[in-house]
């Protein structure tokens, strides 16, 4: 129970709902014992038919019949307020508790996303969290149901026939024995065959976002053999899961049977040896024996969820400890200008061992542009990561504004950046909203003027409902140089201080290239722009340019001194240039 422990702040939030729902169970409870009472008083008059006058008699059992149908209602409508309050307030905790789990996987950092799967993440904010649910809603209800009922029922037993009350439980310890064996085995059963459906799911979503892989390669029979075999599995521990579940009923009633054998066999003997005065009692503790079954057989089912739900909140608990790595130092608010300098910057991925940047240098005054060029894998991206510290580095020194960047307010570094990733990421949402995400309130004509500078605004206008087009999942039904663009656009329209283009004009042909770079110049005056390139043409107005081989900075200067430098750079050009030549 110790994982769960981290609910009792839930608990103690909801407080009210919850005194109020136990208070509510203890009222229905009562009114529950009314029915066999009103049952018992009912067969006593009748064993008296023959002393009392037939009217008498009819009118006492219809009062009866009266007083049942009032307390069940009663105890009915009772029932449904505890569920109101108890099971309303599990709601309550599974909502926080997913926006507290979605909150800190927010603030978690890179490395956390590479060392877990989504599959894995989506699984705890959500089956997970219902597990947990099941925990603070029914498992808690049922739990102070059956205490209550136990208390209440047992109560009134005693009161009656301490000697009957005794028999009459004896099958009880076993019927909660096997009830819970069965859940433990049914438990067991179940987390295989929620883990085989966790592969199913990741399977079955891996597919889905490579069809395009998998038709290409034509491969579609092959998977879906490995789907058959899968699916296969699947249907084969839910049906040893099933065959364990159907025991249940069938256990059940044959106990419950073997209670009510037991009330009538020894109420019958008590009965002939004077020790109960009427029959009446019998069928009174037949009714408390069968009140009492159902909470029994439930304590094996909470038990189970009880247990689930205590690894549920364990899986939770794993990521909520995790610390981010990086996290905000600074006290106050720093507004960014957007003067950006390293100096003497390495940094080694921890997990790969990668010494990604090695010893490197420049500084970029506000407004400057720089254009970072080399071979892949040459650390062109990091730099950009380091900027927007989604790393921290341990040589060297990296200053936003002559501060360094450590002592700048995560938030306002962040807020100041606009970046255009390698792989532009689009919402399943509409084009307009796609660009918005930039600046929530920009207006229609704000959209429209970056989507221009960025280039795609004809290509929106040509869609059937423009700026309202919704993009498939992952913005699948544009083309790789519109999802680029689009994603430009929503960059410009932030008018962030400082401007990051990683390779992301590369699915866009040279001329578009060439527009999008000279809006850019103009947009872009104030603003520090790093652009990550493969392309002289992208490259060559920018005010400094840099080019790295293994994380180290080979060649630095303007366009003019490194077309000089006959050195990688120049190279480039010439290939580029001859590569123009023959289109
Ligand atoms: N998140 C990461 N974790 C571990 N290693 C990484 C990570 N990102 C990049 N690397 C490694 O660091 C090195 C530099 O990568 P980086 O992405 O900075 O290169 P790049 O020049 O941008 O390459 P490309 O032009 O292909 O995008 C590579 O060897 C890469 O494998």
């Amino acid at each position: 129970m110790s994982a769960l422990s981290h609910l009792n702040k839930y608990f103690y939030k909801y407080k009210s709902r919850f005194i109020i729902g136990v208070t509510i169970t203890i009222v229905a409870q009562i009114f529950t014992l009314y029915t066999p009472k009103l049952v018992g008083d009912s067969i006593r008059t009748l064993e008296q038919i023959d002393a009392l006058h037939k009217e008498t008699v009819i009118k006492l059992l219809g009062q009866n019949i009266f007083w049942i149908l009032v307390t069940t209602l009663i105890a009915g409508f009772l029932t449904f307020l505890m569920r109101q309050t108890l099971i309303v307030m599990s709601r309550h905790i599974e909502f926080d508790l997913k926006n507290e789990v979605f909150k800190h996987y927010e603030i978690l950092t890179q490395s956390f996303y590479k060392q877990n799967r989504t599959g894995d993440l989506m699984n705890r904010i959500s089956e997970d969290v219902g597990k947990v649910r099941q925990y603070a809603g029914p498992a808690v209800m049922y739990s102070i149901n059956t205490l209550i009922r136990f208390a209440v029922v047992l109560t009134q037993m005693y009161l009656i026939s301490p000697q009957l009350t005794f028999y009459s439980l004896l099958p009880l310890p076993l019927l909660g024995y096997f009830i819970f064996k069965l859940s433990r085995q049914i438990n067991e059963r179940s987390s295989i065959f929620q883990a085989n459906l966790s592969q199913l799911s990741s399977f079955t979503q891996e597919i889905f976002s490579g069809i395009r892989v998998i038709k290409a390669y034509a491969i579609e029979g092959e998977k879906q053999e490995d789907f058959k075999k899968l699916t296969q599995e699947s249907k084969e521990k839910n049906l040893k899961l099933a065959k364990t579940g159907s025991l249940i009923g069938p256990l059940m009633i044959f106990l419950i049977g073997l209670s009510n054998l037991v009330v009538i066999s020894i109420g019958a003997i008590m009965y002939f040896n004077g020790q109960i005065p009427d029959i009446g009692i019998i069928a009174q503790f037949i009714l408390y024996i069968n009140m009492l079954t159902w909470p029994v057989a439930s304590l094996g089912w909470v038990s189970t969820m009880i247990q689930e739900a205590e690894a549920s909140q364990k899986r939770i608990n794993e990521f909520l400890d995790i610390k981010p790595e990086i996290y905000n130092t600074a006290k106050e608010h720093t507004p960014i200008d957007g003067k950006i300098e390293f100096q003497n910057v390495s940094f080694t991925y921890d997990d790969t061992g990668i010494k990604a940047l090695d010893n490197v240098s420049f500084t970029l005054e506000k407004g400057e542009t720089l254009a970072i060029l080399g071979k892949t894998g040459s650390g062109k991206s990091t730099i950009l990561s380091l900027i927007a510290r989604l790393y921290d580095i341990e040589d060297g020194k990296i200053l936003i504004d002559n501060n360094p960047i450590k002592d700048c307010h995560l938030n306002d570094l962040r807020q100041s950046i606009a970046f255009v990733p390698q792989d532009a990421f689009l919402f399943s949402d509409t084009i307009s909203n796609n660009i918005r995400f930039g600046k929530e309130d920009a207006t229609e004509q704000e959209i429209i003027e970056v989507a221009k500078k960025a280039a795609v605004h004809e290509n929106i206008i040509s869609f059937d409902k423009g700026y309202n087009t919704v993009l498939g999942e992952r913005g699948l039904t544009l083309s790789g140089g519109q999802k680029q663009r689009v994603s430009i656009a929503r960059a410009l329209i932030k008018e962030s201080p400082i401007l990051i283009l990683d390779d992301s004009l590369s699915a866009v042909d040279t001329e578009t290239e060439e527009n999008i770079l000279k809006s850019l110049e103009k947009h872009s005056k104030n603003i520090t722009t790093l652009i990550v390139t493969h392309r002289i043409s992208s490259a060559k107005n920018a005010d400094k340019i840099i080019i790295l081989e293994n994380g180290k900075v080979i060649e630095n200067g303007t366009h003019e001194e490194l077309i000089a430098k006959e050195g990688y750079y120049n190279e480039l050009h010439q290939k580029q240039l001859s590569e123009k030549e023959l289109l």
